[in-house]
């Protein structure tokens, strides 16, 4: 998988070097390329952002800029995959389409990302409108319903959740399956040694005693009720309307 990450912030983007995701780029597994916006500036203040037209506050990002950038990114990336390839671009965006694990499975399965993080108030709409009119394969993703400063945590984020379900980067892919979202539930609680442990309170707290037992299937139906219980009382939304 290749990604392309265009910010005016590309330090923010240092934890990709780190961990999973930097394990996954040094095997190779993992293409990633940052890149500073403001290469395609060409004024002495490098320029990305100006007045809102029609007033109101805060700054927004303007066209030209990210119009050099895309065209400049998809040359290399085709130099790299081919002529005929193209990435699907993505902007995080509080009015986007909500980032899920499905989401994240789906965007697995791309050979080449292109992740677009804007700042200020947002980018100028005719670069979504000329993206369009190019053919590009655009979306606008939301990592929730709150309000960050730009995309870069986002970028993080949808990376990270992307990069970890490609075949090879976690190294035990029986792991991906029963994590929380994987299946549509919560995960289970999960215990580990010491199976009987005094908390600093004084309070002894055993671990169940099923996970104990070496019964398998008793242990995978125990895990799949508790996660079934978990979501009905955590987050019934994921539940459909028979199980609630
Ligand atoms: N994904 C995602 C997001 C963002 C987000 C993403 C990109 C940008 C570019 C600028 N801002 C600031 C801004 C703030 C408010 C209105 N409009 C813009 C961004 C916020 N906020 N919350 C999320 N879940």
């Amino acid at each position: 998988m290749r990604i392309d990450v265009i910010t005016i912030f590309p330090e923010y983007l240092a934890p990709l070097e780190l961990s999973l995701i930097g394990r996954a780029r040094r095997d190779g597994l993992l293409d990633l390329h940052v890149h500073d916006l403001r290469e395609w500036t060409h004024d002495r203040h490098r320029t990305v952002d100006d007045a809102p037209l029609g007033g109101g506050a805060g700054m927004v990002m303007k066209p030209e800029p990210w119009a050099e950038a895309f065209a400049a990114v998809r040359r290399a990336g085709q130099q790299d995959l081919g002529e005929g390839v193209e990435p699907l671009i993505v902007f995080p965006n509080p009015a986007g389409q909500p980032f899920t694990q499905s989401t994240a499975q789906e965007w697995s399965q791309c050979e080449w990302l292109v992740l677009a993080c804007g700042r200020y108030e947002g980018i100028d709409e005719r670069v979504y409108e000329h993206l369009a009119d190019i053919g590009a394969e655009v979306a606008l993703a939301s990592l929730g319903d709150y309000v960050l400063n730009g995309g870069e945590v986002a970028v993080l984020a949808i990376t990270e959740a992307v990069v970890r379900l490609v075949p090879g980067v976690v190294g035990n892919a029986e792991s991906l399956v029963e994590e929380s979202h994987s299946e549509g539930l919560l995960e289970y609680p999960l215990y580990t040694r010491p199976a009987r442990w005094e908390d600093p309170a004084g309070v002894v707290r055993e671990a169940p005693q099923i996970l104990l037992s070496g019964d398998h299937g008793r242990i995978a139906a125990w895990r799949r009720e508790q996660s079934v219980e978990r979501t009905r009382r955590r987050r019934p939304d994921l539940l459909g309307d028979e199980a609630r």
